[in-house]
């Protein structure tokens, strides 16, 4: 949670937002203005006919054209209302989206390391309904704050000029409420942040559960989850009676206290007259007045509510747009003087923000055109240090450089520009992420040229030619609001997605793990074929993605342990041998399997000469 800041630090942070259409909000708040203005002049009809034509002898006509006058004013105050939404709601609209527009830019922006931070809800929460609340506040709440203000202000002045008496009173009922308001505020700013971040941990459950709903199913957890949901949803219904109540307070106290003046104001309003210090039109007008004083005053409850809930709002929307990209391009970007494709890493090391160290002294060659398998335990950092090659996660060291460096053809990956970076880097993870929309989009994300014979032949690596026999073919909706694929269909998918952006280095985070057994053959069997002037890292889980590597480099502690082939690290590393044991449908006697492969080589090297 960000530190606490005042109401108008908070507020002020709205204007560049709203420059553009200040123009309209002025004309909306002068509206507005001026439809209180007509409200409080309607009195001063009154005090006239009362005190010039109510009495014996007055002119009778003087009644009709009152309540004509009166009826216009009336008209008047409704259009100009009117008037005000008109200018005002197109505009906060306007500013709505802007906002929205910009969050959702920032967000993209934003680091893989925020996001592993930030409950998607919390996100969520932001960008629709603290968003929706700023808009109804900036055409209304705002508006009428101020207006509430100097309607007040303005009958406080008229009231003294028709009698200082009465006004004194009904000033003197003002001071509790300003005692009061201010510590309404305290209290009420705390409960609404709660019940705003409330609203987003609940969004974040909802939005868990819907993604999770197989599992939830599977396991037999729906009743758990929705235990836990109403849990959360009673917390935020406490905190929404909390907000109530103390709303309800505040209104109770702003009503009764301009009642009780009224009450006492009346008593002595009478008596002033009685003495004749005070006209009878005068003390109509008066009360009139402070009719239409109180109902602002009355209504002031709702305004502060909202004014403090937008400023809550505003706090959550920029805790987020403050947050720093620190995954940017440099100032003066470089390329390599040759793009071949030689990755290195150096001393490279990591840590996650809210763990040890993971990684140290990452030191590992790839040739331009090698493909490298990354073998090791599980949790042994494999997937971390694939991400630190485009730039999902920085190395440690931050901007002093102390942790090592990732290099492409000599130049850091920092000192890539990042769009360029990752238009050189492609990745496929085990776990894919398709987006709404047709196959086509999907595979040609990432590709420089989206043409249809680059969709074929992204397809047809993948061996995901099952594309062509769904509904629409290549234009069927796929994602989450489109047609489900199987696990094995969305990797190959993901696949044809990295494989379409043409890059010199990919990266594959175990990309073949949900596929049956032939059709893995068959990917293997072209990738070999499309690999060949593609530098590629790929972490193995299974021995058949391995034997896709011309080298495995086994991650061991932290660290690069040993680099070599397959039969050249199973001859001689004990741990590898491990690792290469507990993968899936591993060989079960590997004394034989080395033997095996030492054999081929023979003869492989044999037929050569
Ligand atoms: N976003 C994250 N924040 C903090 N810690 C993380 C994060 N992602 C992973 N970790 C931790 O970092 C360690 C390494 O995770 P990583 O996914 O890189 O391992 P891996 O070798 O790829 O594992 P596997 O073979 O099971 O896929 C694990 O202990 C994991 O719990």
């Amino acid at each position: 949670m960000s530190k606490q800041t005042s109401f108008f630090t908070s507020i002020k942070r709205l204007y560049p937002h709203v420059r553009p259409i200040l123009p309209r909000l002025v004309l909306g708040l002068l509206s507005a203005l001026l439809a209180s203005v007509v409200a409080l002049s309607i009195p001063q009809v009154l005090r006239v006919l009362v005190n010039d034509f109510l009495k014996p002898g007055g002119a009778g006509s003087a009644v009709w054209i009152s309540a004509v006058v009166i009826l216009v004013l009336g008209i008047a105050e409704a259009g100009l209302v009117a008037l005000r939404r008109q200018f005002v709601i197109n505009p906060a609209t306007t500013v709505e989206t802007r906002m929205r527009v910009s969050l959702y830019g920032h967000l993209q922006d934003l680091t893989v390391a925020f996001h592993d931070r930030w409950g998607s809800g919390q996100l969520l929460s932001r960008a629709m309904s603290d968003l929706n609340f700023l808009r109804r506040w900036m055409a209304f709440g705002a508006i009428m704050l101020v207006v509430t203000t100097l309607t007040v202000a303005i009958g406080v002045g008229v009231m003294f000029t028709m009698s200082w008496q009465l006004a004194l009173i009904f000033l003197a009922a003002a001071l509790p409420i300003m005692v009061y308001s201010f510590r309404f505020r305290r209290r009420f700013s705390l409960v609404t942040r709660l019940s705003q971040d409330q609203a987003g941990d609940l969004a974040t459950t909802v939005e868990e559960s819907v993604h999770g709903i197989r599992v939830l199913k599977a396991f037999g957890r729906s009743r758990e989850a929705l235990e836990n949901f109403n849990g959360q949803a009673e917390e935020l219904r406490q905190t929404e009676i909390a907000k109530a109540k103390q709303q309800a307070e505040f209104s109770l106290v702003v009503t009764l206290l301009p009642e009780l003046a009224l009450g006492v104001g009346l008593v002595a309003g009478i008596l002033l007259a009685s003495t004749g210090e005070l006209s009878i039109g005068s003390l109509v007008a008066f009360f009139a007045t402070a009719a239409v004083v109180a109902a602002p005053v009355e209504f002031s409850g709702m305004l502060l509510a909202m004014a403090l809930t937008a400023k809550s709002a505003l706090d959550r929307h920029f805790e987020v747009m403050d947050t720093a990209n620190t995954i940017t391009s440099p100032s003066a970007p470089q390329h390599p003087r040759e793009l071949r494709g030689g990755l290195r890493f150096e001393q490279a090391s990591f840590a996650f923000d809210d763990g040890g160290p993971l990684l140290h002294d990452i030191t590992l060659d790839i040739r331009p055109g090698e493909t490298m398998a990354l073998v090791g335990v599980t949790g042994s950092g494999k997937s971390a240090l694939l991400q630190l090659v485009p730039r999902l996660y920085d190395v440690s060291g931050g901007a002093e450089r102390t942790g090592g460096a990732v290099r492409i053809d000599g130049v850091d990956v920092r000192d890539f520009s990042v769009e360029e970076l990752r238009t050189v880097v492609a990745v496929a993870f085990e776990d894919t992420t398709l987006f709404s929309s047709s196959v086509r989009e999907n595979v040609l994300l990432g590709a420089p040229e989206p043409t249809e014979a680059a969709l074929d032949e992204a397809l047809d690596v993948a061996q995901a030619h099952f594309a062509y026999s769904l509904p629409d073919g290549v234009d069927t909706l796929i994602g989450e609001e489109g047609l489900s694929l199987s696990g094995g269909q969305r990797q190959r998918i993901a696949l044809a997605r990295a494989i379409a952006a043409k890059p010199r280095v990919l990266v594959l985070d175990d990309p073949l793990s949900a596929l049956d057994v032939n059709t893995e053959e068959l990917v293997e069997a072209r990738l070999r074929e499309v690999l060949k002037d593609t530098t590629t890292l790929i972490v193995a889980h299974r021995p058949s993605t391995v034997a896709l590597a011309d080298r495995v480099a086994l991650l061991e502690d932290g660290r690069i342990s040993d680099v070599g082939t397959h039969t050249e690290l199973l001859a001689r590393n004990q741990h590898y041998r491990f690792v290469i044991a507990s993968l899936d449908e591993c060989p079960k006697d590997l004394d034989s399997e080395l033997e095996r492969e030492l054999d081929e080589m023979e003869e492989a090297g044999e037929a050569r000469r």
